[in-house]
């Protein structure tokens, strides 16, 4: 059965910014699919690509090689009109819903306009919408009548998503639509995405740079390092037993509450990862592209990239990955809690 959405072997390139380099492939070989109703999260550290894998979902940004599917059909060279026809599928969410919302327009005026653009829908029905809307994103009725300025962050980030679901998506781009926001109201965001999905259905593809956020969020997660999948599987699998020495290291630095147990999972971190400045040198050689920063390396790791391999339900691209033992230090939980959230990632 056909995904809700389809990355196969996605590539997107950058021009180089002098002329005699190589251009950039920000994005490399990304395979992935979102079921309809799931949550996929993509995590990496800033640069690893997932903002540009976001932007191809939704048309912004060219894809040099690959496929993009959408409920079955091809969408990665997509016409204008189709796209325009998509865009009651797929709704995107962005970081700063300041730079979202159209500062001098009333907030009812903002979610009015996908409405109306709708065949059959007058200005009652869409102003019965918008308080629907609103009360669905737990904002009052009288915040139709006011402008973005007047709201908190959290507040806004709320608008944004009652704006990408007032046309009833089935997918929704979630870029980083936590991170500019302080701890609590990052976890009342979350909750209200979570809650909304498990009312309306819709699929999420949830992008950030924070294991702990995205494993609180997601079913699935994919882990993103200089465009290329590192890890993937079941939440809870990737991030509370990751296997990859990236993922470990990027779980390694969620912070945990309690000081002791912080050391000890730098430690863990420093194990995980070098931080020499030659490490930290872009590689664009022939192997893996986390050879530079990684303490388990051999010969194969500079001279062959690593080909994704299954384990259990996670899929790896590491040659030094044995199923039977692990990495030297693979498999071992990291000390204390896991990062932020209770559950154990989320459910299908
Ligand atoms: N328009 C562009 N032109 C040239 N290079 C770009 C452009 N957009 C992104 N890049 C480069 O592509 C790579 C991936 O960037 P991208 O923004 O997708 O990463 P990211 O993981 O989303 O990071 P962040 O969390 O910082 O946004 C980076 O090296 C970035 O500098």
């Amino acid at each position: 059965m056909s995904a809700l959405l389809e990355l196969s072997d996605l590539a997107v390139t950058y021009p180089a910014p002098g002329r005699r380099s190589a251009p950039l492939r920000a994005v490399d070989g990304v395979s992935l699919r979102v079921e309809p109703g799931e949550t996929v999260g993509l995590v990496g550290e800033s640069g690893s690509g997932k903002s540009t894998i976001g932007r191809a979902v939704l048309g912004l940004t060219r894809a040099a090689e690959g496929r993009i599917s959408f409920d079955g059909a091809d969408i990665t060279r997509a016409s204008a009109r189709v796209r325009r026809a998509l865009a009651s599928d797929l709704q995107v969410v962005f970081q700063d819903p300041y730079s979202s919302l159209n500062p001098s327009h009333p907030v009812g005026k903002t979610l009015a306009e996908p409405l109306l653009r709708r065949k059959g829908t007058g200005r009652e029905r869409a102003g019965a919408e918008i308080r629907r809307l609103l009360a669905a994103v737990g904002l009052p009725d009288d915040a139709a009548d006011r402008h973005p300025a007047r709201f908190s962050g959290g507040q806004r980030q709320r608008v944004a998503i009652a704006r990408a679901l007032a046309v009833s998506p089935r997918l929704v781009v979630c870029d980083e639509p936590v991170s500019a926001l302080d701890v609590s109201t990052q976890a009342q965001v979350i909750n209200l995405l979570a809650a909304l999905q498990a009312e309306l259905g819709v699929a999420y593809l949830f992008i950030a740079h924070d294991i702990a956020v995205v494993r609180h969020i997601s079913h699935r997660v994919v882990v993103l390092y200089r465009g290329r999948v590192m890890e993937s599987g079941p939440a809870a699998e990737v991030c509370l037993r990751p296997s990859h020495p990236y993922t470990r290291a990027l779980v390694a630095a969620a912070p945990v509450p309690d000081p002791a147990l912080q050391r000890k999972r730098r430690q863990v971190r420093r194990a995980s990862v070098s931080t020499s400045t030659a490490a930290a040198v872009a590689v664009d050689g022939p192997g893996c592209p986390f050879a530079p920063r990684c303490p388990h390396t051999a010969e194969v790791c500079w001279s062959t990239r690593p080909a994704p391999t299954t384990v259990g339900q996670v899929e790896l691209s590491c040659h030094r990955y044995d199923p039977g033992s692990g990495h030297p230090d693979a498999g071992a939980p990291l000390p204390g809690p896991s990062p932020a959230g209770n559950g154990h990632g989320r459910q299908p």
